[in-house]
Parts: C-alpha cells; sequence; structure tokens
C-alpha cells in the first residue's frame, strides 16, 4: 500500500481522485486538504464516499505531513503546485500535478498565457508531461508529473497518428472542442448558472485559450524534424451538460493518404485507454462517461484531402483524474489499468 495526498480536495478534480482511489487496491488516502472545509470529515461534504473514507477529514496543507505521503495529487488552481513544489521535491515525494504549473517547459511563455511569472521555473525541466501515450518510458522514473489539460488530452490523441507520420500540413490545423460545465471548476461563477448555460451553446476563447500553446508543444514534440511547425485554430465551446468534451478535428492531407483507419488502430492497439472505432461511427461524450477512456473515429469525407477525426473524453477522468492515477500507476509499477477499468456510466 502507498500513501497518498490530495491538495485541493474540494474540488471537482479532487473529489473524482477520492471516488477512483476509493477502490485502489494499492493506494491509502492518508492527507486530504482543503483551506475553507478544514476539519470536516470528507464523508459529510460526499456523501458518495460513505464507507469508504470514515476516518478522513479535510485539513490545510501542511508540507509535514504531505512529506510523509508516497505520493501528492496537487488538484488546485494554477500557482499552489509552484509554490509548495519545492518543499516536497526536496523530500523525495513524488507528485502527480493536475494544474498547468509544470505543463509548458518554456516559463516565459507560461507567464504570457496565465497572466503571471512562473512560480518555480528551476523546476520545470524536471517534469514529465504525463501522457502515457507518448511518455510511457519517461513516466515510469519521474518525480513530478504534469498531467495534461482536458482539451489538450483529447485533442493530442486524435491528431498523434497524423503527424507522428508527417501525413498532413501541421500548419494547417484545426480544433473544435466542447466540455460540458464541470471543466471549469466548482467555484460559484454566474457564467456556469444552469440558467446561463442550459438549453445553449456557445463557443468562447477564440481569440486565444491557455490550452493552445499546451497542445501545439505537445503536437511539435511527436513531428518528425524538419517536416515544419504545429500551428492550430483551437476554438473551445461550452456545452450544457456536466462531463465530457467532444473535440472534432480537421487537418489537410499532404498526398495521398494510407489507410487511415487501420493507421489509428495499429497505433493505439496496445493502449488500455484509447478505443478507435470502427469506420463510420460517431463517438459520444456518454460512451465514455465516468471512465477513463479516450473513444476516438477518424474519416475523410467525400475522400477529399480533409482528414476529420472525432475524439472524446470525460474531462474528469482520461482530462484529468483518471488519467492522473494512470501516471501514478505507471510511476509505482502498478499495472496501468489498477482502479481505472470500470466502464462507462449510462444512462
Ligand atoms: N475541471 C476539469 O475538468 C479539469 C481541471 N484541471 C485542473 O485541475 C485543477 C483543479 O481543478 P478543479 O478541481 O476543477 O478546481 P476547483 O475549483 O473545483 O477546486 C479547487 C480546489 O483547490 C483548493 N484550493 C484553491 N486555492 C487553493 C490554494 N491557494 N491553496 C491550496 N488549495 C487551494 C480548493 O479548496 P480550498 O479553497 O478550500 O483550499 C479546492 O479544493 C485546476 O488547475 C484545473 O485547471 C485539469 C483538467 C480538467
Ligand atoms: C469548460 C471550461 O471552462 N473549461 C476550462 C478548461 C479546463 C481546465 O481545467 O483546464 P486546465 O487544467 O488547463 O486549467 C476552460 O476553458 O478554462
Amino acid at each position: 500500500m502507498i500513501k497518498a495526498g490530495i491538495v485541493g480536495g474540494t474540488g471537482y478534480t479532487g473529489v473524482e481522485l477520492l471516488r477512483l482511489l476509493a477502490v485502489h487496491p494499492k493506494v491509502k488516502v492518508d492527507v486530504i486538504t482543503s483551506r475553507a472545509e478544514e476539519g470536516v470529515p470528507v464523508t459529510q461534504l460526499f456523501t458518495n464516499l460513505r464507507g469508504h473514507y470514515d476516518e478522513l477529514a479535510f485539513s490545510v496543507p501542511d508540507p509535514d505531513r504531505l512529506g510523509e505521503c508516497d505520493v501528492v495529487f496537487f488538484a488546485t488552481p494554477h500557482g499552489v503546485a509552484q509554490a509548495m513544489m519545492p518543499e516536497l521535491m526536496k523530500r523525495g515525494v513524488r507528485v502527480v500535478d493536475l494544474s498547468a504549473d509544470f505543463r509548458i517547459r518554456d516559463a516565459e511563455l507560461w507567464a504570457k498565457w496565465y497572466g503571471k511569472p512562473h512560480g518555480c521555473p528551476e523546476l520545470i525541466g524536471s517534469a514529465v508531461y504525463g501522457l502515457p501515450e507518448v511518455n510511457r518510458h519517461l513516466i515510469a522514473d519521474a518525480q513530478l508529473i504534469a498531467c495534461p489539460g482536458c482539451y489538450p488530452t483529447a485533442t493530442q490523441l486524435g491528431f498523434l497518428p497524423l503527424l507522428e507520420n508527417n501525413l498532413v500540413d501541421p500548419s494547417r490545423l484545426i480544433a473544435n472542442a466542447a466540455s460540458g460545465t464541470s471543466g471549469a471548476g466548482r467555484q460559484a461563477s454566474i457564467d456556469n448558472l444552469l440558467s446561463e448555460v442550459a438549453d445553449s451553446f456557445k463557443a468562447y476563447g477564440s481569440a486565444g485559450h491557455r490550452h493552445l500553446p499546451e497542445i501545439e508543444q505537445g503536437l511539435n514534440a511527436v513531428l518528425p524534424k524538419g517536416v515544419g511547425r504545429a500551428q492550430l485554430t483551437f476554438v473551445p465551446h461550452l456545452l450544457p451538460m456536466v462531463r465530457g468534451i467532444h473535440a472534432t478535428l480537421y487537418a489537410t492531407l499532404r498526398g495521398d493518404a494510407c489507410d487511415l483507419q487501420a493507421l489509428y488502430e495499429e497505433r493505439y492497439a496496445n493502449e488500455p485507454f484509447v478505443d478507435v472505432l470502427p469506420a463510420g461511427s460517431h463517438p459520444q461524450t456518454r460512451s465514455v462517461k465516468s471512465s477513463n477512456m479516450c473513444r476516438i473515429a477518424v474519416c475523410r469525407p467525400q475522400q477529399r484531402d480533409t482528414v476529420v477525426v472525432m475524439s472524446v473524453i470525460d474531462n474528469l477522468t482520461k482530462g484529468a483524474s483518471g488519467q492522473a492515477i494512470q501516471n501514478m500507476n505507471i510511476m509505482f509499477g502498478f499495472d496501468e489499468t489498477m482502479g481505472l477499468a470500470a466502464p462507462a456510466l449510462l444512462p
């Protein structure tokens, strides 16, 4: 059994970590933090967890208590992990950060998109970007994992086979991606009131969303050398539902395409959490709800030169807490699917 700590246990990703770890056979959650709910039993706030965490109460973040854990998850807003990281790294704790604090490898670029200087630039180089389908070999030995964002997970998994094989023009990529409201977190905001979101659908952030540099960084990392730079037009949308992301991706073929269906099936044949659907399918967010699976379909309408890829995930699971646990499983040598094998929830 390893001991886990969660910083930010009352947010949506924090409570999703609790839900998933409740049935993980190798992990015991020893520390869970919340400044607002200090002293409150976890099961008083989240009755769905009764019977699982009856002894656990929220406490304020304390480096001494967190330092006794084998692994600490940060499920906190940007900037919190940066501030606490040097102390935890010094103590040898392994950290899985769900925030964007260590995802971008260039501190200046991070500062530009997040609107403040990076709080811990000296540790950026040691962070491994936690997309197992690309970096599994690096994740195993890492002390600090920067978990990908939700839109970046759905988008990168959808584009990877095309870019790795230099099949499309990397400078003309488009992603239209729509998220449920839990992607915005649990704190109150007028934009996310039921009466603002229900029966409506809108784009946002079209002038530039902070996930753009993260996605482009990831796409460039898999592009063969000398074939240009990945440039993406990324437009996020807000869907009137709670969980899920649907990304529709467009790319322009460079020449005659290979068998795209076979390409995707082969690329993800050994991936436990990427499912390539049969040709002609349209993945639905409900088919991945509460599960760690990404489901993908690829097509080439009218056999023209545009490839369309559809990629769905649950933003809180493969897009955040499930992927964080997948990373932890790899880091500690557990079966990668441990605690994550449950199928999606229907309806
Ligand atoms: N929601 C999603 O779909 C996804 C979210 N993420 C990222 O994961 C992180 C958490 O997101 P989410 O769960 O939605 O966020 P929430 O806003 O729902 O929760 C934030 C949590 O962090 C705690 N917290 C806030 N400020 C601080 C602080 N200064 N120090 C310590 N703890 C703090 C809060 O508790 P308290 O204030 O009581 O301490 C709360 O428990 C974010 O960085 C987000 O961008 C990543 C992928 C997907
Ligand atoms: C629907 C919604 O608002 N989604 C969030 C992104 C989700 C997220 O948490 O991403 P990070 O981990 O990178 O912050 C947004 O667009 O800001």
